[in-house]
């Protein structure tokens, strides 16, 4: 025993001498960066933000660059290639960056990338340790954040592919976010749009004031109403209006609590989750999801039925007291800024405790068309401020429920002969239609129980 650790110490010794030996004579100082970090194997924030401040510096002095598609997909985003070296300067201090690779692009029991296999070396010198370490890579973090905003291509990321996260280290795949609406195009009351706004905006900016009332940076959004009314419609201009990812959580193809806390800790910063059509997604006593107790109109129900036998074995065990700990829980405050929309067509379904301030801070109802929001669609669609068919429809709007998505369709051209007027006239055949069914439907003939529906 003791021989054996006789010639260990004489290593350790050399080891620990020669090293500092070797230190004394070089007279500089590395810090490395790696891709992979954590057990679930995630790109590090900082290898990225690493990544996206070099790429501003790497297409001047670097001389193999690696060049990949920016946000609005026509152009394209250089950087810095594998074993590449860029110089930067900061406060009249040299600074060299190399990227590495460690092993081999594969790992060699199996096809998956290894994940640890790349890595940036920052070197300085010694003098310069407490500038370098301080506000430079502060510097280079801010700055490499604020380049990957700008150049990021949107993304639009879901849950619902079944195992494909196996082979991408993550449970969300994605595809690139395009969708082309935005609160100019919402048919909406223009304050209570403004509200929204300011609402959404203010948020944004309140990163100081979050922190300073002890608040995890997120707010809730409830969005609620018939179907058509333009609730999905609103989630995509929200996201364009702030920049953000959406990540779209079908909650029914989460196993459960567990896992969707994993979900939740794999979302980014500057993005919105949303969980859509929420009273269908999950049992709001906590239980498992009954489908016996949806009513005759959901919409979700003949596919539930179809897939039952599939349903119970494989459904979700996620309980309204996991989503509540995903919404509100200690794990909630990871990663910055979020925000969380959910939809539903039936509010008083939801359970209370749910859509609490806190929760879902702001409720929002959007409705069945009202004039103001025709005219919205008016302008968009036709591009008509103003027209004589105005006035008939002001008085029929009013008295009928029709859905946005109702009003649009009959605004959209089918031929080239579909001129503004032609449309409107339809509209208003169509109006009429919905009114005189409604009076139908409530006379007293026709239904003289006095039932609604
Ligand atoms: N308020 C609106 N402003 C502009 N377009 C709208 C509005 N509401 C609906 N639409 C149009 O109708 C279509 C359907 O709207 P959307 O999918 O947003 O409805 P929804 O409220 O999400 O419905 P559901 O409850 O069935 O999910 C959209 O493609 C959009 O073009
Ligand atoms: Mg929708």
């Amino acid at each position: 025993m003791i021989q054996q650790s006789c010639p260990q110490a004489v290593r350790h010794f050399f080891k620990k001498y020669s090293l500092r030996l070797v230190n004394y004579f070089h007279p500089y100082i590395q810090i490395s960066i790696h891709e992979y970090v954590g057990e679930r194997l995630m790109r590090s924030e900082a290898f990225i933000a690493v990544e996206s401040y070099l790429s501003k510096n790497s297409s001047k002095s670097a001389t193999r660059l690696k060049a990949e598609i920016g946000n609005d997909s026509t152009n394209l985003v250089l950087s810095m290639d594998d074993h590449e070296k860029v110089t930067d300067e900061f406060q009249g201090v040299k600074v060299w960056w190399v990227l590495n690779m460690t092993g081999s692009p594969t790992n060699s029991t199996n096809s998956f990338p290894n994940p640890d296999r790349r890595h940036y070396t920052l070197t300085f010198h010694k003098s310069c340790r407490k500038l370098i370490t301080e506000a430079y890579l502060k510097h280079v973090l801010g700055e490499g954040k604020e380049i990957r905003v700008r150049n990021r291509q949107r993304k639009l990321f879901t849950n619902g592919s079944g195992g494909r996260w196996y082979y991408s280290h993550t449970m969300w795949s994605h595809i690139v976010f395009e969708h082309p609406a935005t609160f100019d195009t919402i048919a909406m009351e223009a304050e209570k749009k403004q509200e929204i706004i300011d609402d959404l905006l203010t948020f944004t900016s309140s990163k100081d004031f979050y922190a300073r009332i002890g608040k995890a940076w997120k707010r809730g959004y409830l969005l609620y109403g018939p179907p058509g009314t333009g609730k999905s419609t609103m989630i995509a201009a929200m996201a364009n209006l702030l920049n953000y990812d959406v990540y779209d959580l079908e909650l029914t193809a989460v196993k459960d609590n567990t896992q969707l806390r994993t979900l939740l800790i794999e979302t980014t910063s500057k993005s919105i989750i949303v969980i859509e059509d929420i009273d269908c997604s999950l049992d709001l006593t906590g239980q498992r999801k009954k489908k016996e107790e949806k009513s005759t109109d959901d919409k979700e129900k003949p596919l539930k039925e179809s897939s039952k036998k599939e349903d119970e074995e494989a459904s979700s065990k996620v309980t309204l007291s996991g989503l509540l700990n995903f919404i509100d829980g200690i794990w909630s405050a990871c990663g910055g800024e979020r925000i969380i929309v959910f939809t539903t067509n039936y509010v008083e379904k939801l359970d209370p405790a749910l859509i609490r301030t806190g929760r879902m801070d702001k409720h929002i109802e959007l409705s069945y068309c009202s004039f103001e929001a025709f005219k919205v669609l008016a302008k968009n669609y036709l591009n008509l401020e103003a027209h004589l068919l105005f006035d008939q429809i002001k008085e029929l709007i009013g008295d009928v429920k029709i859905t946005p998505a109702d009003v649009a369709e009959n605004l959209m051209p089918k031929s080239p002969k579909d001129d503004p007027e032609k449309l409107l006239c339809k509209l208003i055949q169509t109006l009429e239609g919905v009114k005189s069914a409604a009076i139908v439907r409530e006379s007293p003939e026709v239904n003289p129980a006095g039932l609604t529906n």
